[in-house]
């Protein structure tokens, strides 16, 4: 795997404003996204992942949300670019999916017109050339039909339709970067999978760096190489996508793989994580945050100050708490014993 790293994140702390204090969504984030890599962020909904994808963008309501740290891409921080300059960066060096390429997509313009906008903001291509760029780009996102589909409007679109528009947009510019918020999460399940060939066949051309958010672990298996599970704000493992089906450590992570379907065929039932995601003001902060959702596992298992701790070889896990960890249904003779991968 090349591990040029595209994109550095240091101390990403993004925080909303709700009645006058500011509360952090995403907790101080140490992450690097390297070239030619899918990195998937997962968990549940109100862990985080889209604050993580506003920031990335600088797509975020700058009135209410406070973004520190540092973002490191092509040499500079983005979190230190102003508006315009980072106008130029998002849609050519950065591209971006979307779950709902509707809102994305202007109503009132036809599919050609938005592609040729874009391309217009970015390049000084002449009008013969973005016509012909545009009608590649079409036809390599797999639309059959280029020359129709550019006099179209959005809505005389599929929805599996319009996210190969958005692709086309995300990749004219070739970005060695995309970010993908849910990019399937709207479709239904057989252009769910063609969306996400198309995804993995343009990375593996373009060798561009893709940061997958999403709630679901079946898109992370088909298609990530590196996992990244947030909880409440926080990063509480990360592992490659091998290591961490086959080795999950954390309580939260091993709680998400017993709750996905496909992981429990034989199973009667699958699990149900107790509780929920805390709401921003009631996060606990400076404690093992996912404690409250497994209070059959004793205080003391848990680390004050968690911290994440490389336990493997690029396996990154937060707490101590993994190492007496049992689900509740389990005798504790079932606790993890020797931890595979620990140090
Ligand atoms: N603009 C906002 N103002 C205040 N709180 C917000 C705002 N946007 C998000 N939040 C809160 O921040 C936390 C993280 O939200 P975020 O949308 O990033 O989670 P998520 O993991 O992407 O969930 P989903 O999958 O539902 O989008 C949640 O508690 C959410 O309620």
């Amino acid at each position: 795997m090349n591990t040029e790293p595209v994109l550095q994140i240091k101390g990403l702390t993004v925080s909303f404003r709700i009645r006058d204090q500011y509360y952090p969504a995403v907790d101080q984030l140490d992450l690097t996204i390297n070239k030619n890599e899918v990195l998937a962020i997962v968990g549940e909904s109100g862990c985080g992942k889209s604050a993580l994808a506003l920031s990335l963008t600088r797509l975020h309501d700058s009135k209410n949300t406070r973004i520190e740290g540092e973002l490191l891409f092509k040499g500079q921080d983005l979190n230190k670019l102003s508006p315009g300059q980072m106008n130029k960066i998002r849609g050519s060096e950065i591209g971006m999916i979307f779950q709902d390429p509707l809102t994305a997509l202007n109503p009132l313009m036809t599919i050609g017109r938005q592609i040729e906008e874009n391309l217009d903001y970015h390049t000084s291509l002449s009008k013969k050339e973005k016509t012909k760029l545009i009608y590649e780009l079409l036809e390599h996102v797999n639309i059959v039909n280029p020359q129709r589909v550019y006099e179209q409007y959005p809505h005389e679109l599929s929805g599996g339709m319009r996210q190969r528009v958005m692709i086309a947009i995300a990749i004219a510019c070739r970005p060695s970067l995309i970010i993908a918020d849910e990019p399937t999460t709207a479709l239904d399940v057989t252009i769910q999978s063609q969306i996400l060939d198309l995804l993995k066949q343009l990375q593996s051309e373009t060798e561009a760096g893709i940061v997958l958010i999403t709630h679901d672990l079946g898109v992370v298996a088909e298609m990530a190489d590196r996992v990244v599970v947030m909880y409440a704000g926080e990063v509480v493992e990360i592992a490659s996508v091998y290591e961490l089906f086959n080795n999950p450590l954390h309580p939260y992570t091993r709680s998400l793989l017993a709750s996905m379907p496909a992981a429990n065929a034989e199973q009667d039932q699958l699990h149900v994580i107790q509780g929920r995601v805390p709401s921003l003001q009631n996060i606990p902060r400076g404690t093992c945050r996912f404690s409250e959702r497994i209070p059959w596992i004793p205080q003391t298992a848990h680390a004050e100050q968690p911290t994440l701790n490389e336990v493997g070889t690029e396996h990154w896990v937060r707490c101590t708490c993994y190492q007496h960890f049992h689900f509740e249904d389990e005798g504790k003779e079932h606790v993890l014993d020797g931890i595979a991968g620990a140090k």
